[in-house]
């Protein structure tokens, strides 16, 4: 089976062009194995770009743990710039199944290869059993809950996928790697959670740091970003259009008022090539 290593703002995952490769093993099981940074190519998890009967292509996105996500905002950028670098669909708009809908993108292309993508992330969700959360039965905007004997004020959003985002002086590893697993399988999440982690810079500039649902701390987290920005247009702490600093990179994040969709532009690289097993 042949691969791609690819990142978003550091967040790294092997892809595989399902038009082209069959895999050895069912997904969630390749996924674990690929993932592994010491036994594997290593990354935050498995992306497969596949045919699609209703959009240009697939993605479907597995976590390092195995499990499915809906969406993955990185993820849909770099599935972006292969469709168009690798030739299945050199349009500079594409439109991309995912879990979460169809979702379109615009692609900045320079000499042959995308470089700068906007993905039209849609409309957040913000209703409890959307997210999905038991914590209450209205939308949870800085929402006081208690995790692991600390209070913390929450908000709560689903891009497709579930978010917990947490407003905090910094961002340090007792809370991101100490509550982040925690809240992550919290049960009063049943689908578990990604969690962020956010610092108000000003009122357009964030710093983010994310525990994911599936693959722990990652350097970056497209949903996640999205997430934030609305979280942070909600608790009144920001304007609608912002720079978040994420560990691996920056991306600029725009929930549009009128619309009400949020806009995420950010870079996609292709790493390497390889074929699993060797
Ligand atoms: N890193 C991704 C999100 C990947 C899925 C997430 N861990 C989940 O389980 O929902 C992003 O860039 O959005």
């Amino acid at each position: 089976m042949r691969f791609t290593k690819m990142h978003g703002a550091g967040n790294d995952y092997v892809y595989v062009n399902c038009f082209a490769e069959k895999l050895p093993e069912p997904a969630p099981e390749l996924a674990i194995k690929v993932s592994d940074r010491r036994f594997g190519v290593g990354g935050d998890g498995l992306i497969l770009i596949e045919p699609s009967d209703v959009a240009d292509a697939r993605m479907r996105m597995f976590n390092a743990d195995g499990s499915e996500a809906e969406m993955c905002g990185n993820g849909i950028r770099c599935v972006a710039k292969f469709v168009h670098d690798h030739g299945i669909c050199q349009r500079d708009s594409l439109r991309i199944e995912t879990g979460n809908g169809v979702l379109e993108l615009k692609l900045q292309i320079n000499g042959e290869k995308a470089e700068l993508i906007t993905v039209d992330m849609g409309i957040p969700k913000l209703l409890p059993a959307e997210i999905p959360t038991t914590l209450s039965d209205k939308p949870l905007v800085n929402f006081p809950v208690e995790f692991g004997g600390m209070e913390l004020r929450v908000t709560t959003v689903s891009m497709g996928n579930p978010h917990c985002v947490v407003f905090v002086p910094e961002a340090t590893d007792a809370l991101v790697l100490g509550l982040g697993p925690q809240i992550e399988s919290d049960p009063r999440f049943p689908k578990r959670t990604n969690v962020e982690f956010v610092e108000i810079v000003s009122r357009t500039e964030l710093k983010q740091r994310t525990w994911e649902r599936g693959s722990g701390e990652t350097w970056a987290c497209g949903t996640g970003a999205s997430a934030v920005c609305v979280a942070a247009v909600l608790t009144g702490q920001a304007e609608r259009e912002v720079l978040i600093h994420l560990t691996g990179g920056d991306l600029r994040l725009r929930w549009d008022e009128a619309t009400e969709h949020v806009f995420m532009t950010g870079g996609a690289v292709e790493v390497f090539q390889g074929v699993w097993p060797t």
